[in-house]
């Protein structure tokens, strides 16, 4: 069986909660590092009022004894501090004439998933589809992949997140290593590299939302210490890249996703794409450059992992665009709910938990075993197997 989770939970109801199946035992949990994870999401210049509400913690309550992992299904939960404030209106049946009523959605955001998901779960109460599709599982996500971020980091393997444009404002490129990058974009409220461009992205972000509108944006996604031969070309479904194109897909307002060097390469040649080999004493194989992302053939090669991510615009705009109301079908605008103008800085950090959950997941598929020291032992001995290729 391989790692798996999933997550349950309304944006204002009480909490989020996830369940994951087929860690390993005796992987030690650092809770303060987890948390720190969920803080980060919450971070991000351009995120509306509810992130000054939420403090966003994760509660193990089960599969976690003394520390560690024991095997079992890992259980956790996220509380919703905004509940209080919602309680009546996710508890009232939204009648004719109550408050409650008042409340209820009928005029559908073009962008969110309002309109699909009435129709299609026949729901006239457009909040029961909101509910869900809201970004707010997003925190459950993170707690989930923090574990498998920490899993990694016992074998070495590092995640790193960076903001590469948002609108119209690209970030530099350069050249800084994984360590001073992760320090770096901590640093950063838009979680660039740079000072300027942190100043540039901000007041850009103050200008879209003074206009009622929203804005988007690309991030990227680095692993580093990946051995060689996670995932396989033997069977479609079985590509890590592919999975981690799904899982970046899955992540709300993601419309695309690139690995390396991505829809560039439709522009090049062959030969200045693909990656030439090298064999040094001590290291191995390895790659005089890194275009490819770390994969050939749905295979890591021992490059970093490199992904991109572009997230469209945020949904909900405080001056809105034409919609239906569905209860008449007449044309009115959208409805406004709170929101974010900007959540490119929080989604480039679910990114980097949702690529290192499918990395952990490949991982243990290659490497299997039930608790940390078979898996170590395993390890051990392919790495010494493709010393002596
Ligand atoms: C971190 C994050 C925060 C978001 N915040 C908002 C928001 O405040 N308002 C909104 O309308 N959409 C927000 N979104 C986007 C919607 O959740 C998303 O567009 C919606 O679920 C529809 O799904 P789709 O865009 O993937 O088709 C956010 C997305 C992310 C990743
Ligand atoms: C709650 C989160 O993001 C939410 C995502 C979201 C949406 O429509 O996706 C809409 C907003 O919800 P609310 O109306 O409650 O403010 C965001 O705040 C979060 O990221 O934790």
């Amino acid at each position: 069986m391989s790692l798996r989770y999933l997550t349950a939970g309304e944006t204002h109801g009480p909490q989020l909660t996830a369940i994951i199946e087929g860690m390993p035992s005796n992987l030690t949990i650092d809770f303060e590092e987890l948390n720190f994870q969920l803080h980060r999401r919450q971070k991000g210049y351009g995120r509306g009022r509810r992130m000054q509400i939420e403090k966003d913690t994760a509660q193990i309550v089960g599969g976690v004894r003394h520390g560690r992992t024991t095997g079992a299904p890992i259980a956790l939960v996220v509380e919703n501090n905004d509940w209080t404030h919602w309680t009546k209106i996710m508890n009232v049946e939204p009648m004719e004439g109550t408050d409650e009523e008042k409340r209820r959605v009928h005029r559908p955001r073009p962008g969110h998933a309002d309109l699909n998901g009435g129709l299609k779960y026949n729901l006239k109460d457009l909040r029961n589809v909101l509910e869900r599709s809201s970004a707010r599982e997003t925190a459950a996500r993170v707690a989930v992949g923090a574990i498998a971020r920490q899993f990694l980091q016992a074998f070495g393997i590092k995640v790193a997140g960076q903001v590469i444009r948002i609108g119209e404002i690209e970030a530099p490129p350069h050249q800084l290593g994984i360590d001073e990058l992760i320090e770096r974009t901590e640093a950063s409220s838009v979680r660039v590299v740079d000072k300027d461009t942190e100043a540039r992205m901000e007041a850009y972000i103050d200008q879209i939302k003074a206009e009622g509108d929203s804005i988007g944006g690309i991030v990227e996604c680095i692993i580093e210490g990946v051995p060689v031969g996670l995932g396989t070309y033997v069977q479609y479904d079985r590509k890590l890249d592919g999975r981690i194109a799904q899982a970046v897909m899955s992540i709300n307002a993601f419309k695309g996703v690139e690995i390396g060097i991505g829809f560039e390469a439709g522009k090049l040649r062959g030969s200045q794409v693909h990656d030439e080999i090298e064999y040094n004493e001590g290291t191995g194989y390895t790659r005089a450059s890194n275009r490819l992302g770390g994969f050939e053939g749905g295979t890591t090669n021992g490059m970093p992992i490199v992904v991109r991510g572009v997230m469209k615009p945020i949904p909900t705009l405080y001056k809105p665009l034409r919609s239906v109301d569905i209860d008449t079908r007449e044309a009115f605008t959208a409805q406004v709910e709170r929101s974010d103008a900007c959540a490119v800085p929080a989604a480039s950090v679910v990114m980097e938990h949702v690529v290192a959950w499918e990395v952990a997941r490949a991982f243990l598929e290659k490497f299997g075993g039930d608790s940390m020291e078979e898996i170590q032992a395993n390890l051990n001995h392919y790495l010494e197997q493709i010393s002596q290729y």
